[in-house]
């Protein structure tokens, strides 16, 4: 019987909460495996981060050659760094059934449509500006220059949403993971992915005895 995973884009504006649900979404009893691809980039690692966990830190002349090399499934340039995903490894997840989330921007999301319709893309929203401006603030990782940045680019981030399968508000936590959840699930009853995945028992239905 073969099976191929399904993929699955979220994306957001910079403190929306994107890497709390997909961390959330990943601890849930799930019936079939779930991963999110880890990305290349260029920024360097901030205190915590592990490399190969969070992202492959790589240097600008390493990330170019990738670039060259065609080792990218999509690239972008977000906040003056270099942000891929690798191809390879994507597609040996999906490969072997895995569900592949992945956590990139707008520009990537473009990207990857093209290369893979079939994709499912969700785009998270903060409930308000405020609100989004005082979890950046409430993370306590960057300065007010840049918590000035990430407003800015928050704005340029979300007049991409129409773009976007699905989009979830993500105000009340629970409610958010339960709608991330929710489209997971929708996801893996479509009818063209049962089939594929239960080709065997569609075929033994069908039989004659
Ligand atoms: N196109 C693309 N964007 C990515 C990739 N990895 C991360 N990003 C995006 O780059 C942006 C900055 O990510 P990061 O440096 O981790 O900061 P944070 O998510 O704002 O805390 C986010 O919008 C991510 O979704 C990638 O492989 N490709
Ligand atoms: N629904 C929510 N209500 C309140 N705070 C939230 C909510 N979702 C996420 N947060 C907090 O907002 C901050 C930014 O979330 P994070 O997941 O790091 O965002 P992103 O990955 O989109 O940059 C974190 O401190 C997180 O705990």
């Amino acid at each position: 019987m073969t099976t191929s995973g399904n993929l699955f884009i979220l994306s957001a504006p910079s403190g929306a909460g994107k890497s709390s649900l997909i961390s959330a979404l990943l601890k849930q009893p799930n019936k079939r495996k779930l991963q999110v691809s880890v990305s290349h980039t260029t920024r360097a690692p901030r205190p915590g981060e592990v490399d190969g966990e969070h992202y492959h830190f790589v240097s600008v002349n390493k990330f170019k050659q990738n670039i060259q090399k065609k080792h990218f499934y999509e690239w972008a340039e977000v906040f003056g760094n270099y942000y891929g995903t690798s191809e390879v490894a994507i597609d040996e997840q999906l490969a072997q059934g895995i569900d592949v989330f992945l956590d990139i921007d707008w520009q990537g999301a473009q990207q990857v449509r093209m290369k893979k319709p079939d994709v499912t893309t969700v785009f998270i929203c903060p409930p308000s500006k405020a609100e989004l401006e005082k979890r950046l603030r409430g993370r306590g990782q960057d300065s007010e220059e840049i918590i000035k940045e990430r407003m800015a680019q928050a704005q340029s981030e979300c007049s991409h949403y129409q773009e976007f399968d699905y989009i979830i508000i993500n105000d009340n936590f629970d409610q958010a993971l339960c709608d991330l959840t929710t489209i997971v699930e929708n996801q893996r009853l479509k009818r063209s992915k049962q089939i594929e995945n239960n080709q065997d028992l569609f075929k033994d239905l069908l039989a004659n005895d």
